[in-house]
C-alpha cells in the first residue's frame, strides 16, 4: 500500500478526520506566505489531537535556522520537509529525519540529488511552477520512478480523479496531497480526503 500524507491542515478537526480516513502522515505548513500557514500555538493544539501511529511533518520554505529551532522547541514534529532551496548542510543541521523536495517538470535524473541529500529519509517530487514554491495544484509529467534505494514521494496536483493513474505510472513509495482535497485554500474537505484514500485502497 502506498503511504499517504495529507498536507496543509489548519484545524484540529482536519487532523482527526485525516487520521480517521487513514492518512499515514499529516503536514503542517510553517511558511508564513502560504494560505495554509499555521502559527506555533495552532500547530501545538493540532498535534495534541494527533492519534498514535500517524506521523507529523513540518513544512518549511527557506526558513532560517532560528525559526526551525523555535518551531521544534514547541511542536513535537516527527519529520521536517524542506520545500525550498535548502542545502544538504542546512537540512541535516537539526538532527531530525527530513524530506527534501525537488521541483520537477518531467523525467529527471534523481541520482545527483540522492547523493547530495544522502541522509534524507526520502525525496519528495513536486511540480515546478515559476513563482510558486508549492501547494499549486499543478502536476508534472509523471514517469516510472527508478529504484534508487531511497523512498520517493509523489506530489503536485494529485486528487481523487488522478491518483490511481499517478500511482500506476510512477509507482512511488508514498504520495502527498494538499489542494486536491480542499474546498478552498487551507480548508480541507473531509469527503475529498476520504475519497482520495479510498481510490488508493482500490488499486
Ligand atoms: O501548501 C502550500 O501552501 C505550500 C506552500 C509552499 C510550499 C509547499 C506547499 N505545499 C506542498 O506542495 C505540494 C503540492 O501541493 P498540491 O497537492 O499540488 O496542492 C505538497 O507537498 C504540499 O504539501
Amino acid at each position: 500500500m502506498v503511504r499517504v500524507k495529507i498536507c496543509g491542515l489548519t484545524q484540529v478537526d482536519d487532523i482527526r478526520a485525516a487520521a480517521r480516513v487513514g492518512a499515514d502522515a499529516i503536514g503542517l505548513v510553517f511558511y508564513e506566505k502560504s494560505p495554509r500557514a499555521v502559527s506555533i500555538d495552532q500547530a501545538r493544539k493540532m498535534l495534541q489531537a494527533l492519534p498514535p501511529f500517524v506521523s507529523s511533518v513540518g513544512l518549511f520554505v527557506n526558513a532560517d535556522s532560528a525559526r526551525v529551532e523555535q518551531v521544534l522547541e514547541r511542536c513535537p514534529l516527527d519529520i521536517l520537509q524542506f520545500h525550498g532551496d535548502e542545502t544538504p548542510e542546512f537540512c541535516r543541521r537539526f538532527g531530525r529525519p527530513y524530506l527534501k523536495v525537488l521541483r520537477v517538470s518531467g523525467e529527471t535524473d534523481l541520482r545527483r540529488p540522492l547523493d547530495d541529500y544522502g541522509d534524507a529519509q526520502g525525496l519528495l517530487l513536486d511540480c515546478a511552477v515559476p513563482g510558486q514554491w508549492g501547494g499549486s495544484g499543478q502536476r508534472f509529467a509523471w514517469w516510472r520512478l527508478p529504484e534508487l534505494g531511497k523512498p520517493l514521494i509523489l506530489a503536485g496536483g494529485l486528487q481523487a480523479d488522478n491518483i490511481q493513474e499517478a500511482v500506476r505510472i510512477a509507482q512511488p513509495y508514498g504520495v502527498d496531497v494538499s489542494s486536491g482535497v480542499e474546498r478552498s485554500p487551507g480548508s480541507k474537505d473531509h469527503g475529498k480526503m476520504a475519497e482520495f484514500i479510498a481510490r488508493l485502497q482500490g488499486l
